[in-house]
């Protein structure tokens, strides 16, 4: 008889421990994986992709508009929020199913319920049964995190932002990172009026500052306010359904809908890792060595839960990198230095590399190039906002160290010019590149 039911139990059926399953089962191992709501985690059932699909829903809002002048007639223009959020619905139902498809195709056991951890080796499901496995891998993500002020339950998250009943007239959106940002773009272009509270001066910190300080006045010619230094104070139920929303230092703001965008926790609590003798980190993380490795020989943890990188595909890498070295005999580390990442702002911004202020934070003397340019899209819109890339160079190398772009299309180009500064390309190479002409790409090698 086996000495384990399974050679891996994975908890969370989310991006890093979907890949993890699919690969520890090619290379032969006998998988299980527990999820406590729906396969496909965060990104595909309440994150990026149904989030995405609201971007590309909004944008249309300026592409129509755009049309007449192009020379298109159009006939009257509505917008119904019940059929966009159905839409969305539907799509990610369609993707829960092939991700369960994936998981039944590699012969993974798929439980449809909460586990926790029990031991080293053992973990329990809701339903009380006790299941043992050689490894353990937590892949359970993160959660919303909820500042604590008198009416926070009636502040919505990033998780029913998805489902609303109505399109909310009036928004609040608490939070200046990715995701009140990119929702401030959504219901601004689907017609919301949009008030973005924070409690610091800084938007989408970690970004290239040449880009965010683009971005805001861009946001705000488009009709979204800000207040900074501005933390929700209260939330108070009105007796019209709306919501009175206070906020330090200005007048009470009236909301059909507050979100709340303050950062996302690992979702550790009550997941008894103690009882494998791990301890957990200021944040709630699971702490892990390169190779994912907790302090616990036979349990490992990837994706937001280790509160590394909270992004999709650092996740799917790190299933991965843990499934190659544990089951497949590849030991395999991955690389954090040039992540490329994106805000699907309006106008969206993106970067991969070191910032100006990181370059020289880290000793390099830099040369910095940029370009300052109305994209044509804009030119025949008769719209202002201009785009703009940054180039930091290393100035003894002529290394590229960091690409950073704000304008139409920015992540597109960005994933593709991120080959070249993972590959250590010089200014030189960019240089020596002939341009693709006319696109807003071609920028990239035109700077002098
Ligand atoms: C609104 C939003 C937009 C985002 N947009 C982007 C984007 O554009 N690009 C990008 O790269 N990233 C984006 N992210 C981040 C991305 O979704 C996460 O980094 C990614 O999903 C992390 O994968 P994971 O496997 O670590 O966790 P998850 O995908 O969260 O998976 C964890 C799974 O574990 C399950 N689970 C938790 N506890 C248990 C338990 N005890 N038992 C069983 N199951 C359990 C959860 O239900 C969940 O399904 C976005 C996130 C949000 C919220
Ligand atoms: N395009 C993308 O790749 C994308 C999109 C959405 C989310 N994500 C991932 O999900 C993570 C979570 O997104 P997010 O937007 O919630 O977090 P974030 O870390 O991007 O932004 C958090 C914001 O909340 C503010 N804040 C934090 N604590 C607060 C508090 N107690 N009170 C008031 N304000 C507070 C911060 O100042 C910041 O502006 C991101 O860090 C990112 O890794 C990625």
């Amino acid at each position: 008889m086996a000495e384990f039911d399974y050679d891996l139990f994975v908890i969370g059926a989310g991006s890093g421990g979907v890949r993890a399953s699919r690969i520890a089962a090619s290379h032969g191992a006998k998988v299980a994986v527990a999820e406590e709501y729906r396969v496909g985690g965060t990104c595909v059932i309440r994150g990026c992709v149904p989030k995405k699909l609201l971007v590309y829903a909004s944008q249309f809002a300026e592409e129509l508009h755009d049309t007449a002048k192009l020379g298109w007639t159009l006939g009257e223009k509505s917008f119904d929020w019940a059929a966009l959020r159905d839409f969305v619905a539907s799509d990610v139902d369609r993707l829960e199913r092939a991700y369960g498809s994936t998981l039944a195709n590699n012969k993974v056991e798929h439980f449809a319920e909460r586990a926790t951890v029990t031991g080293p080796n053992t973990v329990r499901l809701a339903s009380g049964r006790e299941i043992s496995a050689k490894y353990i891998l937590v892949a359970v993500g993160a959660w919303p995190v909820m500042p604590d002020f008198p009416g926070n339950e009636l502040a919505i998250t990033s998780n029913e932002v998805f489902h609303l009943g109505s399109f909310p007239k009036r928004v609040v959106i608490q939070g200046a990172g990715y995701i009140a940002l990119e929702f401030a773009g959504i219901f601004n272009a689907l017609g919301a009026q949009v008030t973005v509270v924070n409690r610091s001066d800084k938007i989408l910190r970690g970004y290239e500052e040449a880009l965010t300080e683009r971005l805001l006045p861009i946001m705000r010619a488009r009709g979204i306010e800000f207040r900074f230094n501005s933390p929700i104070e209260s939330l108070v139920k009105q007796a019209d359904g709306s919501i009175c929303v206070n906020t330090k230092g200005f007048l009470p703001l009236e909301a059909d809908c507050v979100l709340v965008a303050t950062g996302r926790r690992p979702k550790t609590d009550g997941l008894g890792l103690e009882n494998a003798g791990i301890t957990l980190g200021a944040s709630g993380e699971v702490p892990v060595d390169d190779y994912n490795a907790t302090s616990c020989p036979s349990i490992y943890a990837v994706g937001d839960v280790t509160n590394r990188v909270q992004l999709t595909p650092v996740a799917i890498r790190e299933g991965h990198a843990f499934a190659d070295t544990v089951f497949g005999g590849m030991p395999r580390t991955i690389a954090y230095d040039h992540i490329p990442s994106a805000a699907f702002t309006q106008p969206p911004i993106a970067g991969v590399g070191l910032t100006e202020a990181q370059a020289r934070e880290a000793g390099y003397e830099v040369k910095i190039y940029t370009s300052d340019f109305r994209p044509m899209k804009n030119m025949f819109a008769a719209r202002a906002e201009r785009g703009f890339y940054k180039l930091v160079v290393d100035a003894s190398s002529d290394k590229v160290l960091g690409v950073h772009m704000i304008g139409p299309d920015a992540p597109e180009i960005l994933q593709a010019v991120a080959i070249a500064v993972k590959a250590g390309l010089t200014k030189a190479d960019f240089d020596a590149t002939v341009a693709l002409h006319p696109s807003m790409a071609e920028e990239l090698v035109l700077m002098r």
